[in-house]
């Protein structure tokens, strides 16, 4: 979450400038004397806030749960301009995602989302109202529905099976499971989403990392929108521009591909149907409410960067901690090889019967939820939360991660323990606001049944088939456990392994 100024020299005309201005009104506010209650924080400098706070070079999870833990569940910030809230516990987050749910339920958006969601008109960026509510219903009923879900059962099969045989072709040498893993997954999603036939869909995963990565920090237009100054020479803008123009023209060429597909012949039933398939039906002047070619791009972009890091980061994590936790990962090999071992290869209809794993994907998402702070709210009018008030527009942070870990609610926080789950009935469907990996609330993840099934069916596959050990002799002790810094909780360290064949492949 750094703050990404445009020049070393602009920063620097920045600060005077800003003094400037600062200096300015001053004087104008110093007669008129607060009586707002705003939520306690760290001192703020003049201008800058509490910028300098949140350069710590640490993951933006962790630094506001460690000034959290000095200034309280509700803690108030601000970064130049902006007014942020950070909300830390499960009783303030209740009160944000479900007491005063419908005051929270826009998100505060930030340039590069404005410009990659279309101007926020996709799922996760549309203010909440009448277009937010229909683009959700047919996401919740169609694009996302179980029934969908499962008509990507052979596609996930096929995609995770591949990705095995690899594991397998290259038997005792290290892998780099982070990045193949990740690769993988972005490939599933987009061909979900776009289907089979678009030759330049490989070329989007490194455009998409990419603004992903720049979507992490603020821009310093972001903190200081009164500045026309910085939108005009904000080069994050300009390559955040320059990125999306090409995203657009791949998107376009898909969508141009599929019309073409469709008129020339729709009585192909053996044609998997895909996302872009489903998203076309709800174009049309005969419909109520139809989707226009900019809408259907703003729902892709959101299904191919929401559905692939959060689904391979859950992975990845639950991977490092069996690796490092050996008796855990032994006892998730035996189940998984009880319940395969009678047909000799992972079938997803008996994904259900795996109980232990099921655990470790729980816990996993407890500990390392794979949006850490959430997706940023925005506080409509102001409104009172903990006693504190939220001023009306304020950036409202729900840390999700510090709250999975609150130590009023979970024993031994900080220790991988599946086991916790077997008597802790607690789930992620947004009830218990001591655990929310999938957030809570009108805006809570509507990919959740699709992400599951692509997190538990690659791990059942990788333990049914394989032992698996730590790179270069490493130990689990000596494992990094650290996060990267952006907003997602990547590791900071990609996870490198051997696999060695147990059960074989089949071909
Ligand atoms: C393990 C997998 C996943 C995790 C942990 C996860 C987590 C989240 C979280 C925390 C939010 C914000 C919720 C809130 O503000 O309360 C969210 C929103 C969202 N997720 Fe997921 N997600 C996952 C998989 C997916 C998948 C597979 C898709 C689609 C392919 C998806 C699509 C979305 C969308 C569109 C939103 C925005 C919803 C809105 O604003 O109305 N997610 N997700």
């Amino acid at each position: 979450m750094e703050i990404q100024f445009p020049s070393p020299l602009l920063s620097a005309a920045a600060v005077f400038f800003s003094t400037l201005i600062f200096l300015a009104i001053k004087s104008k506010l110093k007669t008129r004397k607060s009586t707002r209650n705003l939520p306690p924080g760290p001192w703020k400098l003049p201008l800058l806030g509490n910028m300098h706070n949140l350069m710590a070079g640490l993951a933006p999870h962790r630094m506001l749960a460690n000034l959290s833990a000095k200034f309280g569940p509700v803690m108030h910030l601000k970064l130049g301009e902006l007014s942020v809230a950070v909300i830390s516990s499960p009783e303030a987050a209740k009160q944000v995602m479900k007491t005063h749910d419908i005051n929270f339920a826009s998100r505060s958006s930030i340039i590069v989302a404005e410009i990659i969601s279309y101007g926020c008109t996709s799922i996760t960026f549309s203010p909440y109202g009448d277009y937010w509510r229909q683009l959700r219903k047919i996401t919740t009923l169609e694009v996302l529905s179980a029934k969908r879900v499962q008509s990507f059962r052979s596609l996930r099969e096929q995609v995770f099976g591949d990705l095995a045989r690899r594991f397998a072709a290259t038997e005792g040498s290290p892998i780099n499971f982070s990045e193949d893993f990740n690769s993988a997954t972005y490939a599933l999603i987009s061909r979900a989403s776009l289907g089979d036939g678009a030759k330049e869909q490989e070329a989007l995963l490194p455009m998409l990392k990419e603004l992903a990565e720049l979507s992490a920090g603020f821009d310093v237009a972001d903190v200081f929108p009164s500045i026309r100054l910085f939108h005009v020479v904000s080069r994050l803008k300009r390559r955040v521009m320059a990125l999306h123009k090409e995203v657009d023209r791949i998107l376009e060429d898909v969508i141009h591909q599929h019309r073409v597909a469709k008129s020339g012949k729709s009585d192909d039933q053996s044609k998997h149907e895909d996302l872009l398939d489903v998203l076309l039906k709800f174009q049309g002047d005969d419909l109520d409410f139809s989707l226009t070619t900019d809408n259907i791009k703003s729902v892709l972009v959101d299904m191919l960067a929401g559905g692939s890091e959060t689904s391979s980061t859950t992975v990845e994590w639950a991977m490092a901690e069996m690796l490092r936790n050996p008796r855990i990962l032994k006892k998730a090999q035996e189940e998984v090889r009880q319940v395969f071992d009678g047909i000799g290869y992972v079938d997803e209809t008996h994904i259900p019967e795996l109980k232990y794993l099921k655990l470790i994907v729980k816990e996993t998402l407890r500990m390392h939820p794979s949006l850490p702070l959430l997706l940023p709210r925005k506080c409509g009018e102001t409104c009172e939360v903990d006693g504190y008030e939220i001023p009306a527009e304020a950036k409202v942070i729900v840390n999700g991660w510090a709250i999975n870990r609150d130590p009023r609610y979970w024993k031994n926080a900080n220790t991988f323990e599946p086991e916790r789950f077997l008597e802790n009935q607690v789930d992620f469907r947004g009830s218990n606001f001591e655990y929310i990996p999938f957030g809570a609330g009108r805006r809570i993840c509507p990919g959740m049944s699709f992400g599951l099934a692509n997190v538990e069916l690659p791990l059942a596959l990788f333990l049914y088939h394989f032992d698996w050990k730590l790179a270069g002799g490493m130990k689990p002790e000596d494992m990094d456990m650290e996060y990267g810094v952006g907003v997602s909780a990547r590791r900071r360290t990609d996870l490198s392994v051997v696999a060695i064949i147990k059960r074989p492949l089949p071909v």
